[in-house]
């Protein structure tokens, strides 16, 4: 397989993903860097999840080719969260570091139930978990192995006011090393760490902008994502 340019860390050429004659994906092309925040938004249905599990590798592409820099390590926190309903947090966290050989296992799995507000539920069952703490074990999950992409599907679903403060200086932390993609409806929530912003309708991507010089705010995120909207409306309609 061939590489994305230089700089890069994943191309996409006129991916499309057609599932039961549904078009999930149509036509995108991109190319992703090595670090930063891309938003990702839409309205429901849009193709959000479709393209972060295109990303992630569990879906495939239809037509088009998608292309990683070959040492690329993806980790992925899908939307709904996925555990094994009969362990415990620690068990669920374990059996993950295992799976994806990661270094001192037991040591890295402490420090993330510490790190994620884990530590009280460690022996509850995994089904049993609320939505809150669901989305923290997931968010552990992800950052369990060493990543260099993180895929987050609407990672603040369910976050309490002091887990939500602790995400977003997280993720500001995070960006500056890694690329994170992250889906979500809570634009006001991540609009001034945005780098860059697609907006995605109907399996297509009808906006990518770079607004790393924009230090745009919610109003300003707003305003893309409508203004997004209208120019696809009056594009189908002169069509
Ligand atoms: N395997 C599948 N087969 C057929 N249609 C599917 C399949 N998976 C998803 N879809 C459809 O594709 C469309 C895009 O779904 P997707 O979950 O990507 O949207 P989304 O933008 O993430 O939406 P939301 O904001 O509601 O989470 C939806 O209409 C969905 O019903």
């Amino acid at each position: 397989m061939t590489e994305p340019p230089q700089n890069m860390l994943i191309e996409l050429d006129n991916l499309s993903v057609i599932r039961q004659g549904h078009h999930l994906l149509q036509n995108i092309s991109m190319s992703l860097p090595t670090q930063g925040l891309v938003v990702v938004l839409g309205a429901n249905g849009a193709g959000k999840s479709s393209l972060l599990r295109v990303l992630a590798g569990v879906s495939e592409a239809t037509a088009g080719s998608i292309k990683f820099r070959s040492d690329v390590r993806i980790g992925w926190m899908p939307e709904p969260a996925c555990f094994f309903p009969q362990l415990t947090v620690h068990e669920q966290l374990l059996l993950w570091a295992d799976l994806q050989a990661v270094e001192q296992a037991q040591t890295a799995v402490e420090q993330m139930m510490t790190d994620w507000g884990l530590v009280g539920v460690r022996n509850q069952t995994t089904r049993h978990l609320s939505l809150g703490y669901r989305q923290r074990l997931s968010l552990a999950m992800a950052l369990l192995p060493a990543v260099d992409v993180l895929l987050l599907d609407e990672p603040m679903n369910g976050m309490d006011p002091d887990l939500m403060q602790q995400f977003k200086n997280r993720l500001t932390e995070l960006k500056q090393r890694h690329l994170v993609i992250l889906v979500t409806h809570l634009m006001a929530e991540v609009s001034v760490l945005s780098d860059w912003v697609l907006v995605m309708q109907q399996g297509q991507i009808i906006l990518q902008q770079d607004v790393r010089t924009q230090n745009i705010d919610a109003v300003g995120l707003m305003n893309l994502y409508q203004q997004a909207f209208q120019q696809w409306q009056q594009q189908l309609k002169s069509a």
